[in-house]
């Protein structure tokens, strides 16, 4: 009997634990992670830790030890939300008690997300997700039950809801059958470890909108001609804005002769 391998193609599943589930609408139901969740691609679950309190207040914070302004999450809580998602990952088959899922909490004082993160995260099958509010949580919770901190970036938010929103969208979007494939080879181009350039200007109907004209190599229809158009355009807009990124793709090896050409007349033109 041949090793005929089994590949446990095992939907990607985030369980969020948050205080305002109601946010992560906006991911679940709108747009290509929307319409993903509907194809059953991916699958998102939020444990709100209200519900795992005692008090007839329902209390998920307290005043910080050593005061400063602000309130602090509670442990407990958290902790209980967190034991019900990961019971409900291994019921769903989601999670096996080798492979438990990271626990990972969006922090400002976490690794910054990028698309190499994306990148990683799509391979996964998904993550217990920690939405922070208030000042923060109790320590004694991150070091016990968080595997890792995220960032969006050195930005202040109000909670960790909007940070867990990006990083799901953002690998969503990298599962196969998410998007058109001509649309996934328009993805790698945002992705810095493989062309990393920014996009070139996009232009449809009607061919003059009050006045200005598409450039015209997009309408000649010669196909070399509009794709050395959009690349000397990515490689201009790119070195003016992001000049790190043309370093970073001349260091990859992925700027030709004729890119270098553009740029160094894109540089003369900045002049
Ligand atoms: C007063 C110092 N602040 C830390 C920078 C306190 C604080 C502000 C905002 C928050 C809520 N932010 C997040 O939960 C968060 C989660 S991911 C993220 N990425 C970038 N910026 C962010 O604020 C976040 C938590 C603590």
């Amino acid at each position: 009997m041949p090793f005929v391998p089994v590949l446990s193609a095992r939907a990607m599943r985030f369980d969020l634990i948050t205080l305002f589930p109601e946010m992560f609408a906006a991911v679940r139901d709108q747009g290509v992670s929307g319409r993903a969740h509907a194809r059953g691609i991916w699958s998102l679950v939020t444990w709100n830790p209200r519900d795992f309190t005692t008090d007839v207040h329902r209390t998920v914070d307290d005043r910080p030890y050593g005061g400063g302004p602000g309130m602090v999450m509670l442990a407990e809580p958290l902790s209980q939300a967190v034991e019900a998602a990961r019971a409900a990952r291994l019921q769903a088959g989601a999670d096996t008690p080798e492979a438990p899922a990271p626990v990972v909490l969006l922090s400002p004082a976490g690794r910054t997300h990028d698309q190499a993160g994306a990148r990683r995260w799509a391979d996964g099958t998904g993550a217990i997700l920690i939405c922070g509010r208030y000042e923060g949580i109790d320590q004694r919770f991150i070091d016990r039950c968080v595997d890792e901190e995220v960032s969006l970036g050195d930005f202040v938010l109000s909670g960790g809801e909007l940070g867990a929103m990006v990083l799901m969208d953002s690998v969503v979007r990298l599962l196969p059958g998410v998007l058109h494939d001509a649309e996934s080879a328009v993805q790698d181009s945002f992705n810095p470890a493989l062309d990393g350039l920014l996009d070139s200007p996009h232009y449809t109907r009607p061919e003059v909108w009050r006045g200005d004209p598409v450039p015209e190599p997009l309408l000649s229809g010669h196909h070399a001609r509009i794709a050395a158009w959009r690349r000397e355009q990515s490689l201009a807009l790119t070195a003016a804005r992001r000049p790190e990124l043309i370093e970073r793709a001349r260091a990859a090896g992925r700027l030709d002769g004729s890119d270098e050409r553009v740029l160094e007349q894109a540089g003369r033109d900045s002049k």
